[in-house]
């Protein structure tokens, strides 16, 4: 197989950790640099943890991308670094990866925009785990049958956005399918604010945060005399690697930005 060079950026945080892994175990993937918030001028081989790798860290992507020509930028950062960090790939011809949660409807179409415009492929994907994938399709076909539903996501509390990209992808989907209508009571209240959680389309999506979880999305469906519940778990962060590295090998056949891998596992 044709060599893949990449960067990633983000490469302390836990899931960037595993995909300096993956990049050491996949033999055609060839990790050329890292770029991180700290560490400029150090090799990674000198980060704790990190393997033996001598590969320089960047804090700047633009000085990054001016003495490096990899094929792929993984994103593995904060929303707002990971659109800096997506643009600028774009503008140095790099495909982007970005599995970063936490972009906008708008955002997503600007950069869609963009990467058309520079003929160059890249993806935001929510969720790299085929099991959510799955889940998110599995979840889009029972709404066509039973339209009442409501969206529980549960992960580890160092988690910054809410509710998680899963959810909100999850949603979308389900949106695209069932005829937009208001759930529970029609003159139901909140005693407490927040207590039905946050909203799209009339579909309620809650977000749970605690230490000991990983990442894990409940989608329950109700109609009369029964319910269906959908559920994920992603037990490890292992469970988003095949997606990252199937992301990779896509990423370099595309020729616009593909939101969500449900539309490369077909
Ligand atoms: N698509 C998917 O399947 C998955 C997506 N995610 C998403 O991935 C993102 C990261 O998650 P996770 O690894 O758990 O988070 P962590 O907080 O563990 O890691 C994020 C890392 O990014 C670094 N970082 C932040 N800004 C920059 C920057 N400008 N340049 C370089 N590095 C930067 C942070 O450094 P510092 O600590 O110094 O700030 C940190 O090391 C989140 O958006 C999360 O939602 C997570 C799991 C699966
Ligand atoms: O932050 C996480 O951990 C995860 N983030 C993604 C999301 O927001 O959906 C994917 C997965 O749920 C883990």
């Amino acid at each position: 197989m044709k060599e893949i060079t990449i960067i990633i950026a983000g490469p302390r945080g836990n899931m960037g950790m595993e995909a300096v892994k993956l990049t050491e175990q996949t033999e055609h993937f060839k990790l050329l640099a890292v770029v991180d918030t700290k560490n400029e001028g150090k090799r990674l081989s000198e980060l704790d943890g990190m393997p033996n790798l001598d590969i320089p860290i960047y804090t700047d992507i633009e000085k990054c991308f001016t003495e490096q020509q990899p094929d792929v930028l993984i994103d593995l950062t904060s929303p707002e670094s990971g659109r800096v960090h997506l643009e600028a790939a774009i503008d140095h011809g790099v495909r982007p990866v970005i599995g970063t949660t936490g972009f906008s409807q708008e955002d997503i179409e600007r950069l869609r925009a963009k990467a058309e415009d520079k003929e160059i492929g890249a993806i935001i994907a929510p969720n790299f785990a085929i099991g959510a994938i799955l889940m998110m399709k599995f979840a889009q076909t029972a709404a066509r049958y039973m339209p009442d539903v409501e969206i529980l996501e549960m992960h580890h509390d160092k988690k910054l956005d809410a509710p998680s990209g899963t959810a909100h992808k999850t949603a979308q989907l389900i949106a695209e399918v069932r005829e937009a209508k208001k759930q529970g009571h029609p003159q139901e209240t909140e005693d407490l604010p927040g207590a039905r959680g946050a909203e799209l389309d009339g579909m309620r999506i809650h977000s749970i945060r605690l230490p000991g979880l990983v990442a894990h999305q409940e989608v329950l469906f109700g109609g009369p005399g029964q319910t269906l519940t959908i559920r994920h778990d992603s037990i490890n962060r292992a469970s988003f690697m095949p997606g990252v590295r199937l992301s990779v090998e896509a990423v370099l056949t595309l020729n616009t930005l593909v939101y969500g891998l449900e539309h490369i596992i077909e």
